[in-house]
């Protein structure tokens, strides 16, 4: 087994599997913090990560971070103006930033559509990966920071962060964010981690729940190739791990299928 070996936990339902993240990333965030001093951490949207974001605010354990040593960047971004609630990182904040004494200079949000590029997607997209190579240390790999933890949403057509099937970003094997343009969910632009920047991360935590994330799992986890199926190419340099509910992990092929688990 290597790190890219998806690692698959099944929760009973949808709120157990956002409370067990959430408890699993707070811990992975102090042992972090106790052995290196600070974490970082990259968010994702949509339902599951929001999710994981509130039962982290309904957690006691939430005063164990040292959230003033806390990193936080994003998986990706819809490319709307700053306020707009179809945003991320708005939603972020809504169920946990605003109740948590970060560092505002460790919250990387990715560009908003009313930012210093204006339209220009691309130009937000090289602003946000200039950011991350300012973090990144010598050793880094291709000028993104070695995230502790990465988290992406599992779509129903299995795409992570703002990478879609058959899309060009996808493709990208250099630049470590990118511009979508035309994205099959709505909103059409966005801005995009990389695969190969996703990839940098020590470990990648894919969320997803529900009935109508299982043919997308069953598909990703076939090993059908990340071009097809995105989520299929995200993985860690330490680990990759899949944090499932028992709907979204119904269609899993038998021998792929864990042992049952909480
Ligand atoms: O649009 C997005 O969708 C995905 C998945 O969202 P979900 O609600 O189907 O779980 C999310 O991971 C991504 O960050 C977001 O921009």
């Amino acid at each position: 087994m290597t790190a890219a070996t998806p690692q698959l936990v099944v929760h009973r339902d949808k709120e157990l599997m956002a409370q067990a993240a959430a408890a699993r990333l707070i811990t992975r965030i102090v042992d972090a913090q106790a052995a290196r001093g600070t974490a970082s951490v990259v968010l994702t949207g949509g339902r599951n990560g929001n999710a994981l974001l509130a039962a982290i605010a309904a957690s006691p354990a939430r005063d164990a971070v040292d959230w003033g040593r806390l990193d936080l960047w994003w998986g990706d971004e819809r490319f709307v103006p700053s306020g707009d609630p179809e945003r991320n990182a708005v939603q972020a904040r809504a169920e946990l930033l605003d109740a948590v004494p970060l560092d505002p200079a460790r919250v990387h949000e990715m560009p908003a559509s009313d930012g210093v590029d204006g339209s220009d997607v691309e130009a937000a997209a090289a602003r946000y990966a200039e950011e991350l190579a300012a973090a990144a240390g010598p050793g880094d790999r291709i000028g993104v920071p070695a995230f502790d933890v990465l988290l992406l949403g599992v779509g129903p057509d299995t795409h992570v962060a703002s990478l879609f099937p058959e899309h060009p970003g996808v493709r990208e094997t250099e630049l470590t964010v990118v511009g979508v343009r035309g994205a099959p969910k709505p909103p059409p632009t966005r801005v995009s981690l990389t695969l190969p920047a996703i990839r940098a991360a020590r470990e990648v935590w894919l969320l997803a729940a529900g009935e109508d994330k299982a043919d997308a799992v069953a598909l990703a986890l076939s090993g059908p190739g990340a071009l097809q199926a995105p989520a299929s190419g995200a993985y860690g340099r330490a680990r990759t791990l899949w944090l499932l509910d028992r709907a979204a992990a119904d269609r899993i092929p038998p021998q792929l299928y864990p042992p049952a688990s909480a």
